[in-house]
């Protein structure tokens, strides 16, 4: 039965954006709608435009018998950076400050809505680096890669601070954790990422760089690549930070513990 256009665009937005990087021959739209190759080409056409112009991201043309479409979920810089503000505002109101100048994130990491948000940002940041893994460290890094790797269509692994059996066989670096001055250990199992593999680091928090510092000696040990570091928020050290080459969303510019206040601004990941 032959479905109306009106209907077949909806249906085909929603098909794609729920299969980010994955390449659809115009045959699978055909026969799913029942209508002629041309009919599906104007179709996305239409998908194609609206989707520039609204910042959702890019619908790539394949030509060929092997061809089709493959769709790329973006963000604008100006979409990103007021969802960014607004953050810097939340947190800069609410009673978040912790002991050793860390700040309370979990809520926030566990809503869904911000998850997504945020992973098509970090993600948009890296759309032309063919990122293989994402890789962070458990705990609170987990939600965001996982939101990461949903819209980079890549696997997101997990180091983990202490061993497991059911990990297998790992591999482990020794760190000095930047925020505690001290050595810390870190593991991946070795059946995680392949020798080569495009890496992005991802993690909730950094203070001291100790632990993006642990995962980047790791992909070096897996003779991988690092093709880039974001984290959701960092905060002042008065030490000699370990990583100088990253990109957070938030700053936590000023911290005042006699009134248990944090001052949050937008991060660097906007700084060009
Ligand atoms: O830059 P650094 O000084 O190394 O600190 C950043 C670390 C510490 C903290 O993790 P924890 O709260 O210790 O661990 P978890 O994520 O498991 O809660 C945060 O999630 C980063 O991973």
């Amino acid at each position: 039965m032959k479905v109306r256009r009106s209907e077949r665009l909806i249906d085909m937005t929603q098909y794609l954006l729920d299969h980010p990087h994955d390449l659809i021959p115009l045959t699978f739209f055909a026969a799913r709608y029942g209508s002629a190759k041309s009919s599906i080409s104007e179709d996305l056409a239409i998908v194609k435009k609206t989707f520039k112009e609204r910042g959702t991201g890019f619908l790539e043309t394949i030509p060929g018998a092997a061809g089709g479409v493959v769709f790329t979920p973006s963000i604008t810089d100006e979409e990103a950076q007021e969802y960014i503000e607004s953050l810097a505002e939340r947190l800069s109101e609410e009673d978040r400050l912790l002991p050793g100048g860390y700040v309370y994130l979990s809520d926030m990491l566990g809503q869904p809505d911000l998850l997504r948000k945020v992973g098509r940002i970090i993600a948009a940041q890296y759309l032309d680096k063919n990122v293989d893994a994402v890789m962070t460290v458990a705990t609170k890094g987990v939600p965001i890669a996982q939101a990461v790797s949903y819209y980079l269509n890549a696997p997101f692994v997990i180091v983990r601070r202490d061993s497991k059996i059911t990990e297998g066989s790992t591999v482990s670096v020794n760190y000095v954790s930047g925020s505690s001055e001290r050595i810390e250990k870190m593991e991946l199992s070795k059946r995680s990422l392949k020798r080569g593999s495009k890496v992005l680091i991802v993690d909730d928090f950094m203070k001291g760089g100790g632990t993006v510092n642990g995962m980047k000696s790791l992909i070096e040990e897996f003779e991988a690549e690092l093709v880039g570091i974001t984290v959701f928020a960092e905060s002042k050290f008065k030490g000699e930070r370990a990583i100088d080459d990253y990109n957070s969303l938030l700053f936590v510019q000023d911290v005042d513990t006699s009134t248990k206040t944090i001052t949050v601004v937008p991060g660097n990941c906007f700084d060009n």
